[in-house]
């Protein structure tokens, strides 16, 4: 209260005023000493326990004698300046603020909270990476329909792989409930070459199959035009003399073609379907559903999305937002977020469709997974994960176990002859080769012919060329034409090359899922394969790094003898310069065509004027 005394002012009284105004001020003064006083002996007397328990503790652990400072031994001396007796900082605070603030608490450190991966991540169905195992013989498999049967056999395919044995049957038995009994969404994660695709190619033609009619029934969603013709030519040979159908939108041919591939207009049925399945880009699906009249996804029972992660993280279009929007329309229940499933629910709405998630690199962080929106989802891994705590646990990726990786160091000068070495003196056959840009692989292609003058058939495989010219280079990769590939990540992915034997990559990859899906392209569908990743002296660590984000394990060196380089040096001198003249004389010839061009579209012009 004698905060809030109010003095009034009255003539003739200064003096007394003055007095009492002293008096009140010493009063204050000594009381403010006094709760001082009070205060700092409760908290040095916790100290004072405190420092003596530490030191003692100290003494015990190194057996010498700690001395306890005199301010803290003699109580004497325990008066407000306790605060310089080597006090923390935060017992400094404690013992200086006179008022307690408020949310003050809001400051102190909260206890840690354990966080633990949700029961479907943390209980996943274990799918074995053995792939040479047979234990799963088509002839045995009496769910699988014979017509399905007879095409893996004219594929030559006999025994299941393990992903298929699992995934396959447990598709089709959720597909078997009453419609009551939505399935459950699953994500696949197993390494890369170990068969994921007909593990959605064959339970979904079997389900279709079964009444086929006229509405796009199922949906596969991939990152890249590619790995859609791909997965394209699967389906079509797996849909023989099934009566489905399927069709490609990728945007390889334009858009009033794929339109006039998939919807039809009829007096009677008004706008139908032409096709069951549909596999497209994710950027295409957003311009079919702006833009073609009769497309509709209301009857979808099967949505795939292969290499979900990339197709992720390269929203193409907002395609997830459309999709749903587009769906939504017909069926609430595909948008992102389950809803509370009670009686009525289940039978008012019909089974969103079912959602099949694929990767070599799916992410198994419970925050990623969520925005699929995925129904009662399973998790079917090659990878076990159990500490959510660890950030690389979350992501940890396997490769086939066919696979041997191995990293060689050299400097940069000695790259070119360490390929060279490995390709003509070591006789690497059927090679795929990754740099990092695309200028880097015309480059090296060209070194690699002339040096080698034709001995090594050397090809680019990258970005810049267009389709066919790729179809082409791959097509005679395939026949032994060329066999060596030189290209960059753009089709690191998924893109299944047979027989490649060998994976080198010229430069380091820029992470783990990019590392993951190179060395993929090799040892796949139990073949033997190699992979050998060329690091300068400064790069290794950050390469340990790299494999660490993914829960690798480090890679054992390959030691190459540095006579190998001296040998070469002489050689490779002429090569370089050869490549540099065939470069040269490359880029005049683009100089003199852009100039043509322009007098070309000059004299248009003055023509048309
Ligand atoms: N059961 C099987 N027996 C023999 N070969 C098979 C079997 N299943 C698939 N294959 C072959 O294995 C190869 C790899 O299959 P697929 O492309 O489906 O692998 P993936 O797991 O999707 O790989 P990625 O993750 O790189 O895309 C293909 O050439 C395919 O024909």
């Amino acid at each position: 209260m004698d905060l809030f005394v109010i003095n009034r002012y009255r003539e003739g009284d200064d003096q007394d005023i003055v007095n009492q105004e002293t008096k009140h001020l010493e009063k204050l003064k000594k009381d403010i000493e006094e709760r001082k006083k009070l205060h700092a002996s409760t908290n040095v007397s916790n100290l004072k326990s405190k420092v003596i328990k530490q030191s003692n503790e100290a003494e015990k652990d190194n057996n010498t004698k700690v001395t306890v400072p005199k301010a803290i031994e003699d109580d004497s001396l325990i008066q407000t300046s306790a605060v310089e007796v080597n006090l923390k900082p935060s017992d400094k605070d404690k013992i200086t603020h006179e008022f307690k603030v408020l949310g003050g608490n809001d400051f102190e450190q909260k206890p840690k909270v354990q966080r633990i991966l949700p029961y479907w991540l943390s209980h996943p169905y274990s799918v074995s990476r053995n792939l040479r195992n047979e234990a799963y013989p088509i002839a045995e498999q009496a769910w699988l329909h014979s017509t399905l049967r007879s095409t893996l056999a004219s594929d030559g395919i006999t025994h299941l792989f393990p992903v298929q044995a699992q995934v396959i049957p447990f598709i089709l038995q959720e597909h078997e409930l009453p419609q009551t009994l939505w399935p459950h969404d699953i994500c696949v994660s197993a390494p890369t070459g170990s068969g994921k695709t007909l593990s959605f190619v064959i339970p979904i033609i079997q389900v279709l199959m079964k009444d086929v009619g006229h509405h796009i029934r199922a949906m596969v969603v991939l990152p890249v035009q590619e790995l859609a013709t791909q997965i394209f030519k699967i389906f079509k040979k797996y849909c023989q003399k099934t009566g489905v159908k399927v069709a490609l939108l990728s945007g390889s041919i334009p858009l009033h073609q794929e339109q006039q591939q998939i919807v039809h207009y009829t007096e009677s049925q008004g706008w139908i379907s032409e096709v069951d399945i549909i596999v497209c880009t994710a950027g295409r699906l957003v311009e079919h559903i702006q833009n073609t009249e009769g497309f509709s996804l209301k009857h979808l029972k099967f949505l795939v999305i292969d290499e979900a992660d990339r197709i992720m993280d390269h929203i193409q279009n907002d395609w997830l937002y459309h999709m749903d929007k587009h769906i939504k329309l017909e069926n609430e229940l595909m948008s992102g977020k389950v809803p509370n499933l009670n009686w009525d629910c289940l039978n008012k709405h019909k089974p969103p469709p079912h959602k099949l998630l694929f990767s070599a690199t799916l992410s198994q962080d419970p925050e990623k997974l969520e925005q699929w929106g995925l129904f009662q989802p399973k998790l079917f891994s090659a990878a076990t994960v159990t500490n959510f705590e660890d950030e690389d646990q979350i992501r940890k990726y396997t490769t086939p176990d066919e696979l041997k990786e191995n990293y060689v160091v050299c400097n940069a000068e000695h790259k070119p002859l360490l390929l060279y070495h490995f390709l003509l003196e070591q006789n690497w056959d059927k090679v795929l080769c990754f740099t990092n840009a695309a200028q880097s692989a015309h480059r090296l292609a060209i070194l690699l012919n002339t040096w080698s003058k034709g001995k090594i058939k050397v090809a680019e495989l990258s970005a810049a060329l267009d389709r066919s010219k790729r179809d082409e280079v791959l097509k005679k990769f395939t026949q032994s034409e060329i066999n060596v590939l030189i290209g960059t990540d753009a089709l690191a992915r998924g893109i299944d090359i047979p027989d490649c034997n060998y994976v080198i990559s010229y430069d380091p990859p820029r992470n783990i899922k990019t590392y993951i899906h190179r060395v993929g392209r090799t040892g796949r569908a139990g073949r033997v394969g190699h992979a050998v990743i060329m690091l300068l002296p400064s790069q290794t660590n950050s390469f340990t790094q790299i494999l660490k984000s993914g829960g690798k394990t480090e890679l054992p060196a390959m030691n190459i003898d540095a006579n190998v380089f001296n040998q070469l040096t002489e050689s490779y001198d002429n090569a370089i310069q050869e490549t540099k003249n065939v470069i040269n004389s490359e880029n005049n010839f683009k100089v003199e065509k852009s100039i043509e061009l322009k007098r070309g579209f000059k004299s248009r012009k003055r023509k048309a004027q």
